[in-house]
């Protein structure tokens, strides 16, 4: 892009079809090369050539497209600047980091606290992280997230720019930053002690949640489970239990976006019940000899480790323990699954035939495996919690800022009651699924971790329940408001139809809603009566 200043009457000029500019949003924007390979066709182009198209722009497109093309862009469409402007705005722009305010202002688009609304979890440093973590999704992810999940995969690129940035860190910290294993001052988000973005000394579970908050803002569950499915859960067991070579060698390099890894317990008989699974290791040696099928793990088809649950002993959940399995290792292979969601995530089914796996690789404890897999429930269910739920908040958003452009019978569609009362009820939602993710992440800075386990089992596993069904809820909302659009993959229902597709992706896998259900009151109950002393 030029930055550049064309006139009306210069852009009037170009109306050809060798010659051809357009005006939107006082942008210009020479679309010559582009005339054939328009998906709304060329005619449309040519006959608001030379002019201002910003209205019939908007009536057919997404927010994103203007960013996908930008290369066509050659510059401003008015008067250039007075000198001076310039700098006042810069000193604008750098005052905005204090300021309550922040976003589209799209009613329940974003938390209550962007919208002027006082929080007691939110400082200068999540004013700030919730900012660039916005320029950096809308640059880097959210014009490629559609080519991503048509292409099925996620470039190893992304993984190296969320290094870079320190998200990758801050997704498999836990709450923490595991900085034993990367260089803050590697990273944009950490480095600089007291000026940093984020101090990383100050790091808390609330910088996380705007990370997991801001990234889900793309609107794809398969970008998000590719990034963030694997690392979140499968390099934890590894940073709290693996030996100090492994963590050097495994940690460093999946932090550094230079490798992957995933999490590998389900089995095609056992599903997720862990207690039945059949993989076995069988000590030899030189170390364990693993056999056996993982079926629906996500990075499976590309992750470099695998942080798999394997049967060393009898029966049951004591028999567990979790070995690291290499994909360099003979033995091991991966298939692409064929699921109706999180495409670019990369869901696998995986076969073990006599992988000799050493014994160093072993996490933790032999026979204690279960125990490091439930450890980490609660935080896999907080970040499904906080993705399903800004994904159902994009849904809103879409159907909101759609409904205010389509008419139907001369009147928009936010104008008719019927819909207003769709849009009443995924906000309310939304905003009581999010209010309560706060609190309970409020509690996960407080409460010692033992207490953890034990008093924030319960509501977290009924806080999926509600966020995926706030998910299913809006998708389906938003859906029937963008009528065919969210029918057809791309374009203007993108984000729709795709998250439509997905919900099962986040109602199903870290526990399905019947079992978080389920769970949650027995587990409530017991704390009830146990710790609290309720006679029921
Ligand atoms: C820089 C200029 C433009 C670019 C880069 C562009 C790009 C695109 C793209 C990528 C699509 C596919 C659907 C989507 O992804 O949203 C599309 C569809 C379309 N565009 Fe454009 N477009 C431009 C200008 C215009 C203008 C000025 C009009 C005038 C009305 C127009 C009318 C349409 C129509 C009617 C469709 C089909 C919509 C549908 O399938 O429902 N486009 N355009």
């Amino acid at each position: 892009m030029t930055s550049g200043y064309f006139s009306a009457s210069q852009v009037a000029a170009h109306s050809s079809e060798n010659d051809c500019w357009v005006i939107i949003h006082d942008k210009v924007y020479d679309v010559t090369p582009f005339l054939n390979d328009h998906p709304g066709g060329k005619k449309i182009l040519l006959k608001n050539a030379g002019t201002d198209a910003t209205k019939q722009f908007d009536a057919f497109h997404g927010a994103g497209v203007l960013e996908k093309y930008g290369a066509l862009c050659i510059g401003n469409f008015g008067e250039p600047p007075k000198a001076g402007a310039v700098e006042a705005a810069s000193a604008d722009a750098s005052e905005e980091d204090d300021e309550m305010q922040f976003g589209e202002m799209v009613p329940f688009g974003d938390p209550s606290w962007y919208q002027q609304w006082g929080s007691p979890y939110y400082s200068e440093s999540h004013r700030r992280l919730r900012r660039v973590m916005r320029q950096f999704v809308d640059r880097e992810i959210m014009p490629y997230v559609h080519e991503w999940d048509e292409a099925k995969q996620v470039p190893m690129s992304l993984f190296r720019k969320c290094a870079e940035m320190g998200i990758l860190a801050s997704i498999a910290g836990t709450g923490t930053l595991p900085t034993d294993y990367f260089n803050v001052e590697d990273t944009i988000l950490f480095r600089g002690g007291d000026n940093a973005i984020v101090n990383p000394a100050n790091f808390d579970a609330f910088h996380a949640f705007i990370i997991g908050d801001e990234l889900a803002r793309c609107g794809s569950g398969g970008v998000l489970w590719g990034l963030c499915g694997g690392l979140g859960i499968g390099l934890p067991p590894v940073i709290h239990h693996g030996t100090e070579e492994l963590k050097r060698r495994v940690v460093t390099e999946c932090l550094a976006g230079r490798k992957t890894i995933c999490l590998a317990i389900t089995e095609p008989a056992a599903g997720s019940d862990v207690a039945n699974l059949t993989t076995v290791a069988n000590e030899s040696n030189d170390g364990y000899i693993v056999n056996g099928e993982k079926k629906w793990i996500t990075n499976g088809t590309f992750a470099d480790y695998f942080t798999v649950a394997v049967r060393t002993g009898g029966d049951g959940m004591n028999g567990v323990s979790m070995l690291l399995v290499e994909r360099s290792m003979k033995g091991v292979s991966t298939r692409q699954m064929q699921c109706s969601g999180v495409w670019s995530s990369g869901t696998a089914f995986i076969n073990f035939d006599d992988v000799l796996v050493p014994k160093s690789n072993l996490i933790g404890k032999e026979n204690k495996g279960f125990k490091y897999i439930v450890e980490n429930f609660n935080h896999e269910r907080m970040g499904i919690v906080t993705q399903a739920n800004r994904l159902a908040r994009v849904c809103l958003e879409e159907a909101i800022k759609y409904g205010s452009k389509r008419k139907t019978f001369g009147v928009k569609l936010v104008d008719h009651p019927v819909l207003r009362n769709k849009l009443a009820h995924m906000s309310r939602q939304v905003e009581a699924t999010h209010a309560w993710t706060e609190n309970v992440i409020y509690q996960t800075m407080h409460m010692p971790e033992d207490l953890q386990m034990i008093k924030l089992g319960g509501p977290i596993a009924l806080l999926k329940a509600q966020a995926t069904q706030t998910l299913e809820y809006c998708a389906r909302e938003a859906s029937q408001i963008f009528g065919g659009l969210a029918y057809t993959r791309g374009g203007q229902g993108e984000k729709v139809e795709r998250i439509y597709r997905e919900v099962r992706a986040y109602a199903i896998p870290g526990g399905s809603e019947e079992i978080m259900l389920d769970l949650g009151m027995r587990q409530s109950m017991k704390v009830a009566t146990m710790m609290y002393g309720a006679k029921l």
